[in-house]
């Protein structure tokens, strides 16, 4: 029993972000080569949504690298009640965020991104009595071809155009004809 709880302990550890308690990288790339190869099989839509917090390093200057730290944990918190079941959400690096949305339109990965954009502007995190407030630039892209690779080097390209307009906004990839 003991054994069982460790390994499943130790399983947890290699699976998770310690920080956000959400999927890491590692685990992120894992679970979407699965989901993608089925969605291949299968025919049915998938997109994905890469996010980032807009000018993170000022809040770390400004409040700290712990403030920092609380703010990531409540962005985390933001897009994992919002998200679906299926929904795989992870840590993809510091203050950047991935999900994988299972039969999701790309007009379906743009309106959720919508929705989480408005939530993290509208959101106040209050650390040590003041409160600070973010906002969050978005790229999504339909996972097509499917290939992780491709979908997140898509999605990526999508949020540097995001970042590059101004930040705080919802970009979603255009393939070049
Ligand atoms: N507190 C905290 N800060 C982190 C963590 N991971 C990364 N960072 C910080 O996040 C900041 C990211 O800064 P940049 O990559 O310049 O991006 P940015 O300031 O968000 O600017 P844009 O992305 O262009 O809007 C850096 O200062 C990192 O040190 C973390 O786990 N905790």
């Amino acid at each position: 029993m003991l054994f069982d709880d460790q390994a499943s302990l130790h399983r947890e550890a290699s699976i998770t972000d310690p920080l956000t308690g959400l999927f890491n990288r590692r685990f992120f790339y894992e679970q979407a080569t699965s989901v993608i190869s089925q969605a291949n099989r299968q025919d049915y839509n998938l997109s994905l949504m890469i996010c980032d917090l807009d000018l993170f390093k000022q809040v770390n200057d400004s409040h700290g690298h712990m403030a920092g730290d609380k703010v990531i944990v409540a962005f985390a918190d933001l897009l994992n009640a919002s998200k679906r079941q299926e929904d795989i959400l992870a840590r993809f690096g510091g203050e950047e965020f991935v999900l994988l949305l299972p039969n999701t339109t790309l007009e379906g990965a743009k309106r959720l991104a919508e929705r989480f954009r408005e939530a993290a502007e509208n959101s106040e995190v209050i650390y040590e009595g003041k409160p600070i407030r973010i906002t969050a630039s978005f790229g999504v892209t339909i996972c097509n071809p499917p290939s992780v690779d491709n979908s997140i080097r898509q999605a990526d390209e999508a949020l540097y155009k995001a970042k590059a307009l101004g930040r705080n906004r919802v970009v979603a990839f255009v393939p070049q004809q």
